[in-house]
């Protein structure tokens, strides 16, 4: 699906999509040169079942955290994906749509979130739950139908092992990110997942602390004890290891299992994956309740998964983070991070704004 394109083209092809009303998808793998593109330009964009209907298709899978009316399961297809000298005329040609604009949610200042925090913490420290990621949401006034296609260009510079995508489902939502975080990666015979959690600031060389290390091993065990469950064959497990991602580092786990598995395994493995605690908690339906009281709003993509799938079963699917959603006048970034016992919430505020530099430092 990916052929070579450049980034000029690409850009090119999402402001004529955007101006249109196109369906479109535009992404650059981690570690990666190739930059890859592909529009819809017939049809309603798929939807609304479970994601494991779309693993042997060809497109582009944009998954909720939640599945709720405003943010169903998306499939797009590709039909035009810039490999044919004609392509971007046919975006050119293609009859304009209106749509409705998309209504955002609005800031969730310090104040709030602080309360939120302080909730989520004393919940903890009662020992019902161990960990649950709160989160919110940060608003920044600006030109986002406009300035898209060179944040795009900016992110993919800037962050060169995240995942990069732009994904528009025109009168629904928009989202760009740089993603750190791997949610499942499936080729011919391999499988490969990532725990990813516990955050320090970039220039911060100072030994991991017993909150971050707990984080980790939450969503460590939790993997493991999935495909346990499942695959019943044991991956290889290395780490953690500290991972850079932009402004901040994590503490990350590698997950690889050089096999490959059957459709309904690997369905049921994302079913036991999503979410794990590095966006979700422990345990999870305790973890999730919590954090839908306190939150109080639909967390809509942020923290679902998303991703190129092959039409040959493969496919690279990211968890939804370091992201945000575009409107007409403002975007919305959605950013979080682990509380535990032992977390303050102070601290755990500092680190909503040093993830939404990953953002921000680009756009400002
Ligand atoms: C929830 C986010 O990030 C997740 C939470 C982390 C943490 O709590 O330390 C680290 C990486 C991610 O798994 C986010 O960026 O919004």
């Amino acid at each position: 699906m990916c052929k070579d394109v450049t980034i000029s083209e690409i850009k090119e092809a999402q402001r004529i999509c955007l101006e249109r009303g196109i369906p479109f998808f535009a992404y650059r793998l981690p570690d990666s040169g190739n930059f890859c593109f592909g529009a819809q330009i017939s049809g309603e964009v798929a939807g609304n079942c479970s994601p494991s209907v779309f693993l042997e298709d060809s497109g582009f899978l944009f998954s909720p955290f939640h599945v709720a009316n405003n943010s169903p399961v998306r499939f797009l297809r590709n039909d035009i994906d810039l490999s044919k000298a004609g392509d971007l005329d046919i975006l050119k040609v293609t009859p304009k749509k209106n749509v409705p604009d998309t209504v955002p949610v609005g800031e969730i200042g310090k104040g709030i979130y602080i309360k939120q925090a302080e909730r989520v913490i004393s919940a903890l420290r009662s020992g019902k739950i161990r960990k649950a990621v709160l989160s919110r949401v940060r608003q920044f006034f600006c030109d986002p139908y406009k300035k898209a296609p060179e944040w795009f260009d900016g992110l993919c510079e800037t962050y060169p092992d995240a995942f990069v995508f732009l994904v528009s489902i025109p009168g629904e939502t928009l989202w760009m990110g740089a993603t750190p975080e791997t949610f499942l990666r499936c080729s011919a015979s391999c499988i490969q997942t990532m725990s990813l959690a516990g955050t320090k600031r970039k220039d911060d060389f100072s030994e991991w602390g017993e909150k971050d290390r707990e984080e980790q091993r939450i969503v460590t065990e939790y993997i493991e004890s999935c495909f346990r469950n499942i695959v019943g064959t044991e991956p290889l497990i290395s780490g953690p290891e500290l991972r850079q991602a932009g402004v901040v580092s994590h503490l990350c786990t590698m997950f690889t299992l050089n096999k490959s598995l059957s459709p309904g395994e690997i369905s049921r493995l994302i079913n036991a994956l999503h979410p794990t605690p590095a966006v979700g908690g422990f345990p999870l339906r305790e973890a999730l309740k919590i954090i839908c009281e306190t939150e109080n709003r639909e967390r809509r993509y942020y923290a679902g998964y998303l991703g190129p799938v092959y039409g040959n079963g493969q496919f690279d699917l990211f968890v939804n983070l370091r992201s945000m959603e575009l409107f007409r006048d403002r975007v919305e970034l959605h950013v979080g991070g682990g509380l535990t016992a032992l977390s303050d919430a102070d601290s755990e505020w500092n680190e909503t704004e040093i993830k939404s530099r990953t953002l921000l430092n680009l756009i400002e």
